[in-house]
């Protein structure tokens, strides 16, 4: 029996936490967790779960816009914000208490309260408490970057979306990131006139320049308005008209009902205490980690989007797992950050993994790109005459794929399973072995020229 009252504390029980908490207890650790918001973190309270639930709930409009060719008339079809809203928030609510419960179930601690950094064993909760730990573990995520313009007060963040008390007449949307473009994406379904402000003119910037002009070119002819190459200026409110005012630089200010910041995430690094135990930071705010998570001090750990490593749920998993194993399973492994899938929940979705064709050709001089330009059958009924578009590119000579890029109707689903193919190194070959399964949109993997 150690001298320390834990022999694990976590301070915040999101994705990576969670799971380092839950895999370290069942190897025998005596564990607690500190969370000074709800137990689940972004992903399940505000982030990845309630978005994609929010998806759901606007692509209704689409299926209902065109079920008239189908034969089915619906009357009196109308969209109620505060009915989707709750309907979500209930599920995280239920999602919330599952997280709690399998805490419990594993013998966890929890202290609803926040933690920091006293010393290398110590951390101190906001109740004044010290509690001593061989090890911590530093999961306390990102947070969203805001702008220094004058008004900002008067715009919110993707936090605050998930609980407006109405929809947006106007919704303005300022970044052209993931979290930017798929609530550009959701309101736009469900009604609302979205805008769009990024500071360049490239969108989605780590995805294939060409999967991402389609996507663009669709958001477009859905009537989502980019303005390109613009920073906000300011926001004033305009208690009159009962609206805000964006001055964007060189046109007349725009009116609008809500303005989202959507400019990235920044590591929840500030304010911990790390100083009393020489956990250094990287330039922007990151807590330093080795590749087994370990930071500059020898006793405390980090995983998650604090690191600033990959901000995706699944990586602050397998960070948190392999901490877990690492440390208290007597199995010391690394995650590994080559061909990590991604999608961004869009209508319709686009979804990449490996290299884009620009990497590939920056990293190999020259490669082979096969492609499918299609229509998907389900679109023929719709008022959209959108296309898909599938690329793979393969290694010139040998033919190994080097990265899958694609948009269209339930592209992440499909892109999940074509990862596998890049994990298992395999060739554009065992793509044209593979026999179609008709008719699919997936069918198109295996029919690329
Ligand atoms: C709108 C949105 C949509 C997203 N969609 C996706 C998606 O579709 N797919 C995907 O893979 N990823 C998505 N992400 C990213 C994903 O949510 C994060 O990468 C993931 O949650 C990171 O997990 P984490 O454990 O590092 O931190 P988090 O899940 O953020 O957990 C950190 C926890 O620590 C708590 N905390 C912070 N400081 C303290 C303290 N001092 N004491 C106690 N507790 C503290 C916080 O309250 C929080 O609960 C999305 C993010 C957002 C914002
Ligand atoms: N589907 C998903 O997997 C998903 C969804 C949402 C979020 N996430 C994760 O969360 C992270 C954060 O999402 P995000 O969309 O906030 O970040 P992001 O890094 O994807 O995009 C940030 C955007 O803000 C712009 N920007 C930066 N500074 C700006 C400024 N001062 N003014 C105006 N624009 C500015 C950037 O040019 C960029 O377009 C992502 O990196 C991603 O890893 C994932």
């Amino acid at each position: 029996m150690s001298d320390f009252d834990y022999d694990l504390f976590v301070i915040g029980a999101g994705s990576g936490g969670v799971r380092a908490a839950r895999i370290s207890a069942s190897h025998g650790a005596r564990v607690a967790v500190a969370e000074e918001h709800r137990v689940g973190g972004t992903c399940v309270i505000r982030g990845c779960v309630p978005k994609k639930m929010l998806v759901y709930g606007s692509m209704f409009a689409e299926e209902l816009g065109h079920a008239g060719n189908y034969g089915w008339t619906i009357e009196g079809a109308r969209f109620d914000w505060p009915t989707l809203r709750d309907f979500v928030n209930r599920d995280v609510d239920r999602l919330e208490g599952l997280y709690g419960k399998t805490l419990e179930s594993h013998g966890v601690e929890v202290f609803a309260e926040r933690a920091t950094i006293a010393g290398p064993n110590t951390v101190r909760l906001a109740s004044g408490r010290e509690i001593t730990a061989a090890h911590i573990l530093i999961a306390v995520g990102a947070w969203p970057m805001m702008p220094d313009f004058p008004g900002v007060e008067h715009c919110i963040t993707s936090n605050e979306m998930f609980h407006l008390d109405q929809q947006p007449g106007r919704l303005m949307v300022v970044g052209g990131g993931y979290i930017a473009m798929e609530f550009a994406g959701i309101f736009n379904a469900l009604g609302s006139e979205v805008s769009v402000v990024n500071r360049t003119d490239r969108i989605l910037r780590s995805y294939d320049a060409q999967v991402v002009e389609r996507a663009l070119h669709i958001m477009m002819g859905r009537g989502i308005t980019f303005h390109m190459n613009r920073l906000v200026q300011s926001v004033t409110r305009d208690e009159e008209a009962g609206c805000l005012l964006v001055d964007l630089g060189d046109t007349d200010p725009i009116p609008v009902d809500q303005v989202l910041i959507a400019a990235g995430r920044v590591p929840n690094s500030s304010g911990l205490g790390l100083e009393n135990a020489g956990v250094e930071l990287t330039d922007n705010g990151a807590i330093k980690v080795d590749a087994h998570s370990r930071t500059t001090c020898p006793t405390i750990y980090a995983v998650g989007d604090v690191t600033d490593r990959v901000q995706l749920t699944p990586v602050a998993i397998r960070e948190g797992h392999a901490f877990a194993d690492s440390v208290f399973g007597g199995n010391p492994r690394t995650v590994g950050y080559a061909n990590i899938p991604s999608a961004v929940f869009t209508q319709p979705p686009l979804a990449g993994v490996g290299l884009t064709e620009e990497q590939a050709r920056q990293t190999y001089g020259s490669v082979k790109v096969y492609s499918s330009d299609f229509r998907p059958m389900k679109n023929i009924f719709s008022p959209h005459a959108e296309r898909g578009l599938y690329k793979m590119i393969v290694e010139e000579t040998s033919e190994k794929i080097l990265g899958i890029h694609m948009i269209g109707p339930e592209a992440p689903e499909i892109l999940q399973v074509a990862a596998i193919a890049l994990t298992a190194g395999l060739t554009k070959q065992a793509f044209d072995d593979t026999v179609a399964l008709h008719p699919s949109m997936a069918e198109e993997l295996v029919l690329l020229k």
